[in-house]
């Protein structure tokens, strides 16, 4: 693999999304590390990802297509699209809502976009878009409710039939990240960035389908936070890892 990207040789532990929601926390009140700055290095692992393992370092000139929703997911794929767009790629982003949808700093991802002049354009529109090189789902993170409805269901249709790479933020939309459940229409992504830990739903038997190669991102998470009690890891569990690695 490249620069940034490593394969693992470290059996992770696999969490669910109750404990993901606990790191988030334990990141916030513990560490006062700020949302914004984990989502900023989601999107830019999601971003290194997509420039290095689909358009062998290069994207100038290329065109994708980010979808994405009003919750951090959505941010993490705005962060994305920034970075994409500033090494040279050719990014247009949909949404599945309006602005005064979207959550306080996903919103404020968005309205950077807004000030790089960049094309966000709500879900409605995306039947005129001609086929990309490669799509972003940024579309529902850990906080998918049920079966995909309206807007987001029509974007992971739309996506799945471009029959092109889908890089997934965290999950493929649709997948239920601590039982690997799908409800209803999901992304059948190319390949999967997953968040700070694996999630226990990406190793569901018959997941690999719509997961499909699946990368740890790293958020920045002090490693000392892995062993706090309300987390229920076991502290000995040596997981170190930077940048991205791949873990099947
Ligand atoms: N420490 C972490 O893991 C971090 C997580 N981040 C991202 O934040 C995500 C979680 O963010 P949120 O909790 O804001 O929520 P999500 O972004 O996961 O999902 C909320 C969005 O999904 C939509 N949605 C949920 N169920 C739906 C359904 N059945 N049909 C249609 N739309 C549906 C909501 O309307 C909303 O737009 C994670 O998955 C991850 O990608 C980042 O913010 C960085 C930090
Ligand atoms: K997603």
């Amino acid at each position: 693999m490249g620069t940034y990207i490593k394969n693992s040789h470290t059996d992770f532990p696999k969490i669910d999304t109750l404990q993901m929601i606990e790191v988030d926390r334990l990141m916030v009140d513990e560490y006062h590390i700020g949302l914004i700055q984990m989502m900023e290095n989601a999107g830019r692992c999601l971003a290194i990802l997509t420039k290095e393992r689909f358009f062998n370092g290069d994207v100038e000139g290329k065109n994708i297509v980010v979808l994405a929703g009003t919750g951090g997911n959505g941010g993490g794929a705005l962060v994305a699209a920034r970075r994409l767009h500033n090494w040279g790629a050719n990014v247009k982003v949909f949404v599945t809502a309006e602005a005064k949808k979207f959550t306080p700093i996903p919103l404020h991802q968005y309205k950077i976009l807004r000030r790089m002049g960049g094309s966000i354009q709500l879900a409605s529109e995306i039947n005129g878009q001609k086929s990309p090189d490669a799509i972003i789902d940024g579309i529902i993170g850990y906080s998918l409710k049920g079966k995909p409805r309206g807007n987001a269901a029509a974007m992971i249709h739309w996506a799945n039939g471009q029959k092109v790479p889908i890089i997934a933020l965290d999950t493929p939309s649709g997948l239920d990240l601590t039982s690997g459940r799908r409800f209803g229409a999901t992304i059948d992504a190319a390949a999967t960035l997953t968040l700070a830990m694996p999630k226990k739903g990406l190793f569901v038997e018959g997941v690999k389908a719509v997961v499909g190669e699946l990368y740890l991102g790293d958020i920045g998470v002090p490693i000392e936070l892995y062993r706090e009690k309300s987390l229920g890891l076991d502290p000995t569990n040596g997981f170190r890892y930077s940048d991205i690695v791949r873990l099947y």
